[in-house]
């Protein structure tokens, strides 16, 4: 039997994502030591191998098949556009991937107007403006603490993700638009899905039983 690898993003979604592996039974128990600078793990009695990656870097991964599964963030699935099959929704690490600005933003978002947006994810918010919206606006692409650009003028509007909404209130921003609600997802190799179909069908249900 072959292994099945899996990608996972070494941040935010990381812990529980092993959390839910561990509830099925997939344990790898190296993966846990945080102070570790190991990068692939494996699990030799499952046949399964495990790596950590940049977030944006799984979709990547799965694509060219070099991992036949990854778990991450539905805003990277959206802005990477690899690829590949999601096929599941693990509901934790909800949050929203939003329009946010100052209130006085809001009237250039109603008029339409050439306002600039800030942001990390530069295809989602393409897509949000010209394609759903239909307005014209230049994107500037940011690689964090997004919320800075309105408050310093580089940009009039955001596109980012709001969890809590506290990074937005302590900052004086707010939500202006709701591009669409985000969580973790599981995507899939489409070779390995039609070559590993029975085990990953069997993963794909035991997850589906826990959460
Ligand atoms: N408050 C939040 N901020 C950012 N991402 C969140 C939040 N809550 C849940 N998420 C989800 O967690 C995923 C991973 O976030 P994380 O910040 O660890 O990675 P990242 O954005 O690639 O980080 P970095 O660029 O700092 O390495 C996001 O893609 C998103 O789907
Ligand atoms: O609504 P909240 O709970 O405040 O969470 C949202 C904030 O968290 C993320 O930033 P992150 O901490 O990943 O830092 P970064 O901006 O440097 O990427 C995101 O980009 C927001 O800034």
């Amino acid at each position: 039997m072959r292994y099945l690898t899996f990608a996972l993003g070494k941040g935010r979604l990381a812990k529980q994502t092993l959390e839910v592996f561990e509830k099925i039974g997939i344990t790898c128990e190296e993966m846990k030591d945080p102070t570790s600078r190991k990068l692939i793990f494996v699990n030799e009695e499952l046949k399964l191998k495990f790596f950590l990656s940049k977030g944006p870097d799984v979709p990547t991964y799965v694509e060219y098949g070099a991992a036949d599964i990854g778990i991450v963030g539905k805003d990277t699935i959206a802005e990477e556009q690899r690829k590949l099959y999601e096929v599941l929704d693990l509901g934790f690490g909800k949050c929203r991937m939003c329009v946010c600005g100052p209130a006085s933003a809001r009237e250039l978002l109603k008029h339409q107007e050439l306002i600039r947006v800030a942001t990390k994810y530069p295809n989602i918010a393409k897509d949000y403006f010209y394609n759903k919206k239909h307005q014209t606006v230049e994107i500037i692409k940011l690689n964090g603490s997004i919320e800075l650009a309105p408050i310093v003028g580089l940009s009039e509007v955001i596109v980012d993700i709001v969890e809590t909404g506290s990074t937005l209130r302590e900052n004086g921003l707010e939500i202006l638009e709701e591009i669409c609600p985000l969580s973790a997802r599981v995507v899939v190799n489409q070779v390995s899905m039609k070559m590993e179909n029975d085990r990953i069908t069997k993963l794909l249900t035991d997850l589906k039983a826990v959460l």
